[in-house]
């Protein structure tokens, strides 16, 4: 953030407790806070999880600053403690520091977070310019879903940047830094007037800053990302010209006036090229047509992972019409596109599994002789594509689908209130819905929108494991955390005895279709 200074850091030494966690070295320092890393305390000892505290410091202030910096404070608390998804940083307490006997800390909120391993700026110092990041369209395919969740709950970040991107364990991405996170008043809102030079879209320099603040809607998030993936995309190039931020903000002004035109690098590729130009639309109303879900859908589409020893691509979840193979699954066409290096799009699907072959090589693909239904092989597939984590595989969905079901789209249990192929409660299904086929609804009666948010919602259950260190067994678990709740298997430290019977099921038809 382009803030007055970097505080210097408040210096808990090592063994100093923060309610369940002991302070084992400082992080870093930004704009109003220190970051330190901890342990959580068991047993007397630090020798729990690793987590990341976060001090939130208002002393060092004049009057005037201090009044927009404990409003920060509040609003990081706030949005981290809301704050519930795979890809945005998680909050496990927020706690306020009594310590009389040390004024500096006395009354201070600290965040108690998920450690990271880096932040993407670190990566990207760390970097040559010029070429992509090694892991570029898996960490911009996390910042948009993030992104995207945040626009659908009202949220504006407002101050996305590589130092607000951060890189946890097994390779998690998550959105961090909600100091300027704001809640939408109808079309906009408005934050104190802060905010990275670099990041920040053209009309922000013209908004008024009234009392409130400076007016910021969704879109600023919109040309931010497009910064940001075009600085992911070519090891850290701006695609303004300046050797400092301002100069760059002045060439972005300039082309948003149209007095100079948009040259991104050379070497990006044509789909994340059009995505960007899109992004860095000039003004707000022609960057508003392209909404944080519909971006996050692009970006999907434009990961391409390669697989290790595999000399395929893995295909994107992507819609082109004329180019897909079609599953009609209860009335519905699902569509999907096989990718390869040196065949043309459109290879053959396998007209026995419904299948391309570069899916039958994807890990945990569906064997050709189960007894999966033939078409719903694809909306399967293509589900578990959304969860880059290695556990969420074609195969899980598939054992998950025939226990709760036995694959019955029209399956029904009255008396819970589960219904169809996935038994989704109309409640969660409704806090989770994903548009699977895309045809403008989320419906869990329809296979592909009751599949597509089943492997969302597995690819959480199993993040929300593996950052409790929970890691044996993630298939038990994550059915497991399906039947039940992530909090009831997190608390059991394990599958619950309630829920035995049906995980062993689960991981019986799991044998079955990999052995
Ligand atoms: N959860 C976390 N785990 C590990 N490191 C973190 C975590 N949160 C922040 N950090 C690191 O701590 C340092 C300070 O972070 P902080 O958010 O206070 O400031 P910043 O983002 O660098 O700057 P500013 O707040 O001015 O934008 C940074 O190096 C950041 O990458």
């Amino acid at each position: 953030m382009n803030h007055p200074h970097t505080t210097p850091p408040l210096d808990p030494a090592p063994g100093y407790r923060i309610a369940d966690w002991e302070i084992t070295g400082l992080i870093g320092s930004g704009s109003w806070g220190s970051v330190y890393a901890a342990k959580k305390v068991v047993d007397g000892a630090a020798g729990g999880a690793a987590v990341a505290i976060k001090l939130l410091r208002t002393d060092l202030l004049t009057p005037g600053q201090r009044a927009s910096m404990e409003e920060l404070a509040r609003n990081e608390a706030r949005f981290s403690t809301e704050a519930d998804h795979p890809h945005l940083v998680r909050t496990h307490a927020v706690v306020t520091l009594g310590d009389p006997g040390r004024p500096a800390l006395d009354g201070m909120t600290a965040l108690v977070m998920d450690r990271a391993e880096r932040s993407l700026q670190d990566l990207l110092a760390a970097g040559g310019s010029g070429r992509p990041l090694p892991d570029a369209e898996r960490i911009l395919s996390g910042v948009s879903a993030g992104l995207a969740h945040m626009h659908q709950h009202g949220w504006i970040h407002a101050d996305l940047k590589p130092a607000n991107i951060l890189l946890g364990p097994e390779r998690a991405v998550w959105l961090a830094d909600f100091g300027l996170t704001v809640e939408l008043e109808g079309t906009h809102a408005y934050v104190p007037p802060l905010g990275s030079l670099d990041h920040v879209p053209p009309e922000w320099w013209s908004e008024r800053t009234g009392i409130h603040g400076t007016t910021v809607r969704k879109t600023a998030d919109i040309w931010a990302f497009g910064v940001l993936a075009h600085q992911v995309l070519t090891g850290g190039l701006h695609p303004f010209p300046g050797s400092t931020a301002r100069a760059r903000s002045l060439a972005a002004q300039a082309y948003a006036s149209g007095s100079a035109p948009l040259r991104l690098e050379d070497s990006l590729e044509p789909g994340w090229r059009k995505l960007i130009v899109d992004c860095l639309a000039p003004d707000h109303a022609s960057r508003a047509a392209l909404d944080a879900g519909e971006l996050s859908r692009r970006v999907q589409a434009l990961h391409v992972e390669r697989l290790p020893g595999s000399r395929y691509r893995r295909p994107a979840v992507l819609l082109v019409s004329g180019l897909t193979a079609c599953a009609a699954v209860a009335g519905l066409a699902v569509a999907f596109v096989p990718f390869d290096d040196k065949d043309a799009p459109g290879k053959p699907t396998s007209s026995a599994t419904g299948a391309t072959l570069a899916d039958t090589a994807l890990p945990g693909a569906i064997p050709a002789d189960s007894d999966v239904p033939v078409t719903l092989r694809p909306v399967i597939t293509d589900a578990a594509k959304r969860c880059t984590d290695k556990e969420v595989t074609p195969v899980l969905l598939a054992a998950m689908l025939k226990a709760e079901s036995g694959f019955d789209p029209k399956a029904s249990r009255s008396a819970t209130g589960e219904h169809g192929i996935a038994m989704w409660t109309p409640a969660v299904f409704k806090a989770w819905a994903v548009d699977g086929d895309r045809d403008g609804d989320k419906d869990y009666m329809s296979p592909p929108d009751a599949i597509a948010t089943m492997a969302v919602f597995t690819c959480w259950l199993d993040q929300r494991f593996k950052q409790s260190d929970l890691r044996e067994n993630l298939p038990g678990l994550i059915a497991a955390g399906y039947r039940t709740s992530d909090r009831t298997v997190i608390e059991a430290g394990g599958v619950p005895k309630s829920v035995r019977p049906y995980v062993d099921t689960v991981l019986a038809h799991l044998r079955d279709y990999t052995h």
